[in-house]
């Protein structure tokens, strides 16, 4: 019952799936956080494990970079492998001076360039939100771990290098934290599947300041972001 894309067979993948973008993160992840786990697939190289987090079976695997990309994974984890959560663990860029690099934002929307959406609702905009109970339970799991998130909306664009000069400013004016390039597409393919979605993001970079995390920050900030889905996983109930 492999797809063009995964190779796993029926039931390798748990019902909650961590999903970065870099499939080696998803190895990284497996390695040092999951216990017991084994790797399912490999198309590609696109890596995907299953493994326990304090007892609950739990799933990562890469999805690449851009909406296509996410979108092919996610599609084919829900109709085919019968997973019912994913959580995109990502980085962004930052892009209002009130956010800071090294914080972690759960996106609880994103607006986006991507066409993907509308051309699943007849032409018109989709509001491409966070599952609330995903999103809360992370914000709350935060406070737990005093290690508060910043909660709000992203964009999610298609160009890496965006020739609309005028955009960035913009988008902060409105009150949009960040810029990545998949959570509306992720959550685009969760709301047509009946699956839920959650999009947690580390800022890595700043699109005003140029600041970016040192390789050494990056791998602190990306652990608690870890961390914190992880938390987010282990608290959905059993199917
Ligand atoms: O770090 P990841 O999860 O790949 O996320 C961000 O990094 C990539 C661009 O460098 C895009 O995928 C963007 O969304
Ligand atoms: O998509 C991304 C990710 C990190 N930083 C950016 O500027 N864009």
């Amino acid at each position: 019952m492999a797809t063009p894309h995964i190779s796993a067979a029926p039931g390798d993948f748990a019902d909650v799936v961590l999903m970065p973008g870099d499939p080696l993160r998803a190895r990284y992840i497996s390695d040092r956080f999951l216990e017991g786990a084994r790797e399912v697939t490999s198309v590609r190289n696109m890596l995907g494990f299953t493994g326990t987090f304090r007892g609950r079976r739990v799933s990562v695997m890469g999805h690449g970079m851009g909406v296509p990309s996410i979108s092919i994974y996610a599609t084919e984890l829900i109709k085919t492998y019968g997973v019912r959560v994913l959580i995109r663990v990502g980085s962004c860029g930052a892009l209002s001076t009130d956010v800071k690099v090294r914080e972690v934002i759960v996106a609880t929307g994103a607006g986006t360039d991507s066409n993907v959406n509308r051309m699943r609702l007849m032409g018109h905009d989709f509001a491409a939100v966070a599952d609330f109970t995903l999103a809360r339970r992370a914000v709350e799991a935060a406070e737990r771990r005093n290690k508060p998130v910043r909660a709000g909306p992203v964009f999610t664009s298609d160009l890496f290098y965006h020739p609309q000069e005028q955009l960035n400013a913009t988008l902060a004016r409105m009150g949009v934290l960040a810029v990545e390039m998949e959570v509306a597409g992720l959550y685009g393919v969760a709301a047509e599947s009946g699956a839920r979605a959650l999009g947690l993001l580390t800022v890595s970079d700043h699109i005003i300041t140029g600041e970016k995390l040192t390789p050494q920050e990056r791998q602190t900030t990306f652990d608690e972001m870890i961390e914190l889905a992880l938390d987010v996983a282990h608290a959905e109930p059993t199917p």
